[in-house]
């Protein structure tokens, strides 16, 4: 039987903007196997980080329950959501904040191994160094250099990803893990992450971009204002979306033979939507009914969308 690694049930996050308060996520549900690889796609804002963040309990949960590793995150202990963060790896999408400037880049990847895997220093160390190896890193120069000085963005990104998966994590978080690689070193990194995957950790990748979602992850969600528009096996949404919004965001991608189409204006999308379809104000085939909120439904075996005219 498929292994539960992650699973997320109406999961509502909201935060204070401008003394209101504003839901970063509404209801999303999800729910993620060992071995399987699954990307949250959606453009700046649409809440992909904060479902990273609040699978971890990084941020605090305004509705609903999340499960990771069998752990209710909201309600164990505080030993317990420790011990269940070290066994998951997390890419920040900033990797300025995930490595310890001070370090040598060679220790800020044996510290992990130190502390979750208990590796005196020097084991520790000859792990780190295949690790960095994987992930395209092997000048001794920058080894043994201090990440603070030594490293340009996109070589940060990839300590960051040595870092987060030296301990083997059952479950990868990795948040727009590709945003700072040239072309080459984006493949580079999916091949590392979709090795792990083969090797049983479960993946959760989060990026604006349908392509590289359908590359690299068998499912994705597509979320937007917070809430799931489409969801589905990534190459059949890649393939025909179905959605209004996931058919924008596919023409506000770059590609050699089309023309990028501007994605629709955003003016008169209210900040705080309350009820109805959130892509409502863009949407060309926008009717009153949209005012009510679309439910998802299952239009193909796996593939759900939320949209009252498909
Ligand atoms: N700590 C916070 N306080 C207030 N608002 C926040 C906080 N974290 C996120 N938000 C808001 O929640 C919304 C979703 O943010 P999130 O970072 O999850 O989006 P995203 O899809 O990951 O975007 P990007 O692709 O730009 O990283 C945004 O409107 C953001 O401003």
């Amino acid at each position: 039987m498929k292994q539960k690694v992650l699973e997320i049930s109406n999961l509502w996050v909201s935060f204070e903007k401008n003394s209101e308060v504003f839901h970063a996520l509404r209801g999303i549900d999800l729910t993620l196997y060992r071995k399987e690889a699954l990307s949250l796609v959606g453009e700046s804002g649409s809440g992909k980080t904060t479902a990273a963040r609040a699978s971890l309990g990084l941020v605090p949960l305004a509705k609903g329950k999340v499960l990771l590793l069998g752990k209710d995150i909201q309600h164990c202990s505080r030993k317990e959501l420790i011990e269940t963060r070290q066994r998951c790896g997390y890419i920040s999408q900033n990797p300025y904040d995930s490595i310890p400037p001070t370090l040598t880049t060679l220790d800020a990847v044996a510290e992990p191994l130190v502390i979750c895997k208990r590796m005196n220093k020097k084991e520790a160390r000859e792990k780190a160094k295949e690790m960095l190896s994987l992930c395209g890193i092997t000048d001794e120069v920058i080894l043994n250099g201090r990440v603070r000085f030594s490293l340009s963005g996109g070589q940060k990104q990839r300590v960051a990803l040595a870092r987060a998966l030296a301990t083997d994590p059952e479950v990868i978080f990795a948040d727009e893990p590709t945003s700072m690689q040239d072309a080459s070193n984006r493949g580079d990194i999916l091949d590392v992450l979709q090795r792990y995957v083969k090797k049983g950790s479960a993946l959760v990748l989060t990026t604006h971009d349908l392509y590289l979602a359908a590359a690299a992850t068998e499912r994705c969600i597509i979320l937007f204002h917070g809430r799931v528009m489409e969801t589905g096996p990534s190459k059949a949404i890649l393939k025909t979306p179905l959605h209004f919004y996931t058919k924008a965001l596919l023409d506000a991608l770059p590609g050699l033979d089309k023309k990028i189409k501007r994605p629709p204006l955003k003016q008169g999308e209210p900040n705080i939507i309350v009820s109805g379809c959130p892509f409502l104000a863009r949407c060309p085939e926008g009717r009153k009914k949209c005012q009510e909120t679309p439910p998802l439904r299952e239009v193909a075996p796996g593939h759900f969308v939320a949209c009252w005219l498909i």
